[in-house]
């Protein structure tokens, strides 16, 4: 699997600094609110699990299944939800937790969702931003690391459902994609 890599943009050790001060930040700021962290699966679950251990607060964690790249490198634009949450959130302070914001569109589609179900606040964590490739006006709360445009894997990022579980986030060497790009 790592021969594929052609070049590690962030170590596992770089991440997991990165994902320490993001929820020293987020603990400071939901102290005495009525936080559910929200995991947008599959992306998000190495990020999440490892976040969630670093904000000293009661909080509850539900999950939401969406995809729209399915085995492309580009968005298909269209968002489905695979699963919904289990609970209403009605009142509920939200942090979305995504693996990577690209063009915009799961996000701007989950928020929408979200402020229709009546939520109290909904805000935005993601490890990586690739803010170049943003087709809608779109911003997170907190962000990890700015990549540059190019497609990346690992750390629960997948190109066609693989590499989700490299510890590291890289790029892979052309000839993997095949002709899919
Ligand atoms: O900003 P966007 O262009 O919408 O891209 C970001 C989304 O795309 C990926 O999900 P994907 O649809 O690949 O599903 P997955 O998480 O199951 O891999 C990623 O995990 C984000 O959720
Ligand atoms: O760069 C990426 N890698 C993996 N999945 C993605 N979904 C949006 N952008 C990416
Ligand atoms: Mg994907």
């Amino acid at each position: 699997m790592r021969n594929d890599i052609q070049e590690v943009l962030f170590t596992e050790q770089e991440i997991q600094e990165k994902v320490a001060e993001l929820g020293r930040q987020i603990t400071a700021d939901y102290a005495g609110k009525n936080l559910l962290i929200l995991c947008v699966l599959k992306g998000a679950f190495i990020f999440v699990s490892d976040l969630v251990k670093k904000i000293d607060l009661k909080l509850d964690i539900d999950f939401m299944a969406v995809s729209s790249y399915g085995n492309a490198t580009k968005s298909s634009g269209v968002v489905k939800i695979v699963k919904d949450l289990d609970a209403p959130v009605e009142g509920r302070d939200i942090l979305i937790v995504e693996d990577i914001i690209d063009s915009g569109l799961t996000l701007s589609y989950l928020i929408d969702v979200l402020e229709r179900r009546n939520a109290h606040s909904v805000k935005v964590v993601t490890m990586f931003d690739k803010p170049h490739r943003r087709t809608v006006g779109l911003e997170a709360d907190y962000k990890g690391f700015l990549i540059p445009d190019a497609f990346i894997v690992g750390y629960g990022l997948d190109y066609a459902e693989k590499y989700r579980n490299l510890p590291f986030v890289g790029v892979l060497k052309p000839e993997v994609y095949s002709g899919h790009a």
